[in-house]
């Protein structure tokens, strides 16, 4: 069954006078996912973003969120929720008060009492804003992505400044508000968040697309990696390796089940044990940091 994409961005060019910030970029968000816009400082992430959430005209090509232009704003934005860097509320509002204007502005309708749950800040409902922590203002802002629960959101840096127990509520809120089939926009420098939470992943460097698809579809492109000491009679290895830059040895391979097993095997042949032993698939970092150097 082929249902609309929330989210249709098609050769979407935006310039800054002459300074091309996105271009030609094409992707889509299909309901119900979570897709994570990532890229290096600059790459035009909040320039897309910004397009998308109606903020912001395109130079050309077509946006459509819901099937319709994000400048719709009546028809699309009591759909979405958007959690920005810094929601600036009024630092002379209550909590409470906030999230009631967060209400009235976002057209849906929920109870301040159970998004003020949600957020954990039942106890700070009559703190002014001004009085509120780094940490409590961020939880706030996500005030803004939980209300009357969107179905679509967006999530921009949402855990920047959070404690983990704060990471792990605000994650747990955002899995629910999944299993209640909203869709999610995640911008993050995280990157492990991402790769844990992400179903696809657009990595954005200079204006375009340096990798798009899911984590396995990023990571699989480069080697995993095998790091161990050993001492130093031990005889010459099995297989290819290279001495790392903090002293051990380092294996690349595409096949690391197996040159894994071929590595303990030799060990117990020679009676040795590998020390401080490290054997994992590619993350997400060493794709970002390959960006550039291909
Ligand atoms: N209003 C503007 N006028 C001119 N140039 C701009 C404007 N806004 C952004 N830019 C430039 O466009 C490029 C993309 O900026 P954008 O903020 O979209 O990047 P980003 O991927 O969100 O970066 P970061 O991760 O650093 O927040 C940058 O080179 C930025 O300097």
């Amino acid at each position: 069954m082929y249902s609309t994409p929330v989210i249709d961005v098609e050769r979407l060019n935006l310039t800054y006078g002459d300074f091309h910030a996105v271009k030609d970029l094409s992707f889509q968000v299909e309901r119900g996912e979570l897709y994570a816009l990532l890229g290096t400082n600059g790459a035009g992430k909040t320039s897309t973003l910004e397009i998308i959430e109606g903020h912001r005209a395109a130079t050309s090509g077509t946006v459509r969120v819901f099937g319709r232009g994000p400048r719709d704003r009546r028809a699309v934005r009591p759909r979405m929720g958007i959690m920005l860097q810094e929601s600036g509320f009024s630092p002379d509002l209550t909590v409470k008060e906030s999230v009631r204007l967060i209400g009235k502005l976002s057209g849906r309708t929920d109870k301040v009492e159970r998004v003020l749950g949600i957020v954990d800040l039942t106890r700070k409902a009559g703190t002014k804003v001004s009085q509120l922590s780094g940490g409590e203002k961020r939880r706030l802002d996500f005030a803004t992505a939980v209300y009357g629960t969107p179905e679509l959101i967006f999530l921009d840096e949402p855990t920047t400044g959070l404690d983990i127990q704060s990471r792990d509520a605000l994650w747990a809120a955002v899995d629910k508000m999944r299993e209640d089939g909203s869709t999610i926009v995640l911008t993050t420098h995280y990157l492990e968040e991402a790769q844990q939470r992400a179903d696809r992943i657009g990595l954005m460097h200079k204006g375009t697309f340096h990798r798009e698809g899911t984590v396995f579809e990023l990571t699989q492109t480069l080697p995993s990696t095998i790091r161990f000491a050993l001492p130093s009679h031990a005889p010459a290895l099995p297989l290819q390796a290279a001495r790392g830059s903090d002293g051990r040895f380092l294996i690349e391979t595409f096949n690391l089940p197996k040159d894994l097993h071929t590595l303990l095997q030799w060990a117990q042949d020679n009676s040795l044990e590998p020390q401080e032993l490290e054997a994992g698939p590619t993350r997400l970092d060493d794709v970002f940091r390959s960006i550039g150097s291909e």
